[in-house]
């Protein structure tokens, strides 16, 4: 099952003690800190950067900083990133020529490599050579640029398609995330959790954390005694009606060998259908709203929409 792991987004930080406001999260219970990166193109707004990070690395030496790479070039902050002390870095694949290139320059730092879709890129742009590659898929649940936006549950169905395909691959949702969004999340399969606001304005970051961690574990819990359930159950494969995907054949001690595995697809639909809300069709390729990520955001700073 994999682990949980909460990461409080520094973009909701007071940004003039951020190095204060790193380690009062790490006291709260924080595993990882989100540090998102803007280039001003790729989004339209300007946060943090390698030196910015570097900095708080040294005042913070056992900080493990996501560095969630909201930018054009994606390759071309890969060594910055890892010098500065980044241990997780995630590219946006809209942004990405080559993916796989990407991931090779992360991996050969010693970084993670993570890859995140934006909320009108489909799952199935993420290939099952690309998910076997990185140690991370994020899932955007707002359009990258801001905090304190509002969270989209359509992204759910997202998640628990990747959460499928990929078991034990760590899924993490971001944007708009918190206590009253989390069980959406949790019971789509998201294992590590990114939340901005929710956590940095709350009165006590160390109950947000330890709330979002608990609901998010008993999912994590329930959906891999499901998936034992389907994945050993002929008759809970048979109720799921799957017709035509053949795939390995699978065993564990003491039990008979399941037939084919033709559970994966179900396994996907009975996910999407019984944990996910919002729309089932999968998501077409979409750009932004009008104006921007976050409306207003784009005029208040002067700016143009990306397209
Ligand atoms: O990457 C982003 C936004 O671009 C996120 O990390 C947000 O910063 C999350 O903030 P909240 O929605 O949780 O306040």
């Amino acid at each position: 099952m994999p682990r949980v792991l909460i990461a409080p987004s520094v973009l909701a930080a007071d940004m003039g003690n951020l190095n204060h406001e790193c380690k009062r999260m790490m006291e709260a219970g924080a595993d990882w800190l989100h540090m998102d990166v803007m280039d001003g193109h790729f989004v339209p707004n300007i946060v943090l950067g390698a030196p910015i990070l570097s900095s708080v690395k040294k005042a913070v030496p056992n900080i493990f900083m996501d560095c969630h790479m909201m930018v054009t070039e994606p390759g071309r902050w890969v060594k910055d990133i890892a010098e500065a002390g980044g241990s997780s870095y995630t590219f946006h694949i809209e942004a990405a020529d080559d993916p796989m290139d990407v991931v090779r320059l992360i991996k050969a730092t010693g970084m993670r490599a993570a890859v995140a879709i934006n909320p009108g890129t489909p799952s199935s742009e993420i290939s099952n050579e690309l998910g076997e590659a990185v140690d991370m898929i994020l899932v955007m649940t707002v359009w990258p640029g801001a905090g304190g936006q509002k969270f989209m549950k359509e992204c759910m169905p997202k998640v628990a398609e990747l959460r499928a395909r990929f078991p034990n691959l760590d899924v993490e949702v971001d944007g708009g995330v918190g206590p009253k969004t989390i069980d959406r999340c949790a019971d789509a399969g998201a294992n590590i959790i990114v939340a901005g606001t929710a956590i940095f304005n709350a009165d006590s970051p160390r109950d947000v954390i330890a709330f979002l961690r608990n609901r998010c574990t008993a999912a994590q819990e329930r959906i891999a005694r499901e998936r034992e359930q389907i994945l050993f159950d002929p008759a809970a494969d048979s109720a799921l009606d799957d017709d035509d995907d053949q795939g390995p054949t699978v065993s564990r001690p003491g039990s008979r060998p399941t037939t084919p595995l033709s559970q994966p697809r179900a396994y996907l639909r009975h996910l999407v259908a019984r944990r996910s809300s919002g729309a089932l069709e999968p998501m077409k390729r979409g750009n932004p709203p009008e104006g921007g990520p976050v409306k207003g955001l784009s005029a208040q700073m002067g700016m143009t929409s990306i397209g």
